[in-house]
């Protein structure tokens, strides 16, 4: 493809020359003749320090900061390169599925855009969903690494997703993907805002700030008369919504307080829960077969971004009752000898472990025995909520290690500990963790393994020396539950 006819379906102004592009990268590594290259100022690396590296692997142009030094190639300066070089990629990618949708939002994001997919599939779209779990299809999995890829990958799948036939994709849109215009370009026509609370503030300064980098969903990445869906009951849906309405968004809004999908009660079933609600001022009754007011509430914003997008109301409603469990989300992973279920979970926030022990809650007569840690190389102000609130939430607490990655294990889960009451105890050892609340579940008792849900591995230490152990609770759970019941 030409330069000059990307800068123009772009609405770029042609900066140089014309060349044939070949492709697309951010990384210097990843450039071969024909390609245009993104340099980036990065947290680690500045990507300026590749341009030369780049030019000399064939970049035929370079999105870069206006300050860059860029000979031998054609320099598109751009205070903001990052948004520049999304905008001159996405028509080299194009077509790409014609309904794209994101969802952003501290926690539920991975969940409501599998769901959303799994709608669709259910009323016979040709469905993917793009996120934390990787790119999913009615036939796999294939993981990115990271829950919003970098821009050049997003843009590969996508239209790799189109070649294939796929129509409809939802995706996740982090902060730091927002923050880095990770997934601008396609024409996103929908997106939710789930909730926000404390999580990254290693990384955004304030809460304000990170959730004004969420709102950069609504603000710029959705479409001109797109629409904006948004969990109502949120401490922070209301400013959500401003923002949609400033932006003139068609605004849809699910939840207790929601005025398009009003959630009228929700009454927890032995498998499941049955949801009353009105949508269109109608009432329906949905048997959802998925536990916790946190799914709940994904299903329903999931319902609603695909009513958003045209979705038939019956089609839509109905297949909720098929809906199947997300990886590593409320996943019952084994049943311990003396019949305590074992649920996994990927709650790693303050707010979606008191989420996730509140789903769990309704299902014990006996004890809530809770396995947990904290990430290293992570907001390390999270830490004491997370201890506090699974202190407050469950039976018997267990202290364990997530992915201390550079830091010190014992340092971080002291950190946790700080948070709690006397009583909790402490394993380092994960597997020797989830071996002691299986052994200390009795009848009645339900156990949640916390944090890492659908993880492979336990990582360890940082830069040359990072090592990631394989470890997965789902795997480890059933072990120590058939080893117990020998
Ligand atoms: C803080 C953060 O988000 N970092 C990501 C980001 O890094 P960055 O832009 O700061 O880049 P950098 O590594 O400093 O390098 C700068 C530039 O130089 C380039 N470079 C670098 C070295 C080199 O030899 N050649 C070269 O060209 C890089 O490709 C990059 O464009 O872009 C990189 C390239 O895509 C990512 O690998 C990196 O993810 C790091 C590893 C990471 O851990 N990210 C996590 C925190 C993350 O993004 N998580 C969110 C989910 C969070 C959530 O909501 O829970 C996610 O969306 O996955
Ligand atoms: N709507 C919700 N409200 C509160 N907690 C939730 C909600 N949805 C999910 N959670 C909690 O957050 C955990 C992670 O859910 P999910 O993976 O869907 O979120 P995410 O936003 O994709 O997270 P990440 O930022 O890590 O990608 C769940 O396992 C659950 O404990
Ligand atoms: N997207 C999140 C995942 C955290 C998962 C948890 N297991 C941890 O390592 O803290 C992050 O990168 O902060
Ligand atoms: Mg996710």
């Amino acid at each position: 493809m030409k330069l000059n006819a990307l800068c123009a379906a772009a609405g770029i102004a042609p900066a140089g020359a014309d060349a044939n592009v070949t492709g697309f990268a951010i990384d210097h590594r990843k450039v071969a003749p024909g390609t245009v290259f993104g340099a980036f100022r990065g947290a680690r690396f500045n990507g300026e320090d590749y341009i030369a590296a780049a030019v000399k692997a064939g970049a035929v142009a370079v999105v870069a900061h206006p300050d860059a030094v860029v000979e031998g190639a054609i320099h598109f300066a751009d205070a903001e390169p990052r948004r520049l070089f999304a905008r001159l990629a996405a028509p080299f990618f194009a077509p790409v599925p014609e309904t794209l949708v994101a969802v952003t939002g501290t926690n539920g994001k991975t969940s409501t855009v599998e769901l959303v997919r799994q709608i669709w599939r259910m009323a016979g779209q040709r469905a993917a969903s793009i996120g934390t779990l990787g790119v999913t299809t009615s036939d796999e999995t294939v993981s990115t690494g990271l829950t919003t890829p970098d821009i050049a990958t997003f843009l590969a799948n996508l239209s790799g997703l189109a070649r294939e036939g796929v129509t409809h994709v939802a995706y996740e849109a982090s902060s730091h993907g927002l923050s880095q215009f990770r997934s601008e370009g396609p024409r996103v026509v929908a997106g939710a805002f789930t909730n926000l609370s404390r999580d990254h503030l290693d990384y955004h300064a304030t809460m304000d700030e990170y959730f004004t980098a969420k709102m950069r969903l609504f603000d710029e990445v959705v479409i001109d008369g797109g629409s904006a869906v948004v969990w109502a009951d949120d401490a922070w849906s209301d400013k959500a919504i401003a923002h949609a309405k400033a932006r003139g968004l068609k605004v849809f809004t699910v939840g207790a307080k929601g005025a398009d999908i009003r959630l009228v009660s929700r009454t927890p079933t032995g498998l499941g829960q049955k949801l009353e609600i009105e949508y269109l001022g109608k009432a329906r009754l949905i048997d959802l077969p998925l536990i916790g007011a946190y799914q709940s509430a994904n299903a329903l914003v999931a319902a609603g971004l695909v009513l958003v997008c045209g979705g038939d109301e019956h089609l839509t409603f109905d297949a909720m009752k098929r809906l199947v469990t997300v990886r590593g989300r409320i996943e019952r992973a084994a049943i311990t000898p003396s019949g305590a279920p074992v649920y996994v979970d990927y709650a790693h926030t303050p707010d979606a472990l008191e989420a996730a022990i509140a789903a769990l809650r309704p299902h014990v007569t006996g004890k809530l025995i809770t396995v947990f840690g904290a990430g290293g190389d992570r907001d390390q102000g999270k830490r004491p909520e997370m201890g506090r609130v699974a202190s407050e939430g469950a039976d018997l607490a267990i202290v364990t290690d997530d992915n201390p990655r550079g830091e010190d294990p014992a340092a971080i889960r002291a950190m946790v500990l700080a948070g709690m009451a006397a009583g909790a105890r402490e394993v380092g050892d994960r597997r020797e963790a989830i071996r002691l609340a299986v052994a200390e579940a009795g009848a009645g008792d339900v156990v949640l393994i916390a944090g890492k849900g659908h993880e492979q591995g336990q990582i360890i230490g940082s830069g040359d020396n990072m090592r990631v152990l394989p470890f997965d609770d789902v795997t480890v759970a059933r072990e120590m539950a058939g080893s117990l019941g020998r």
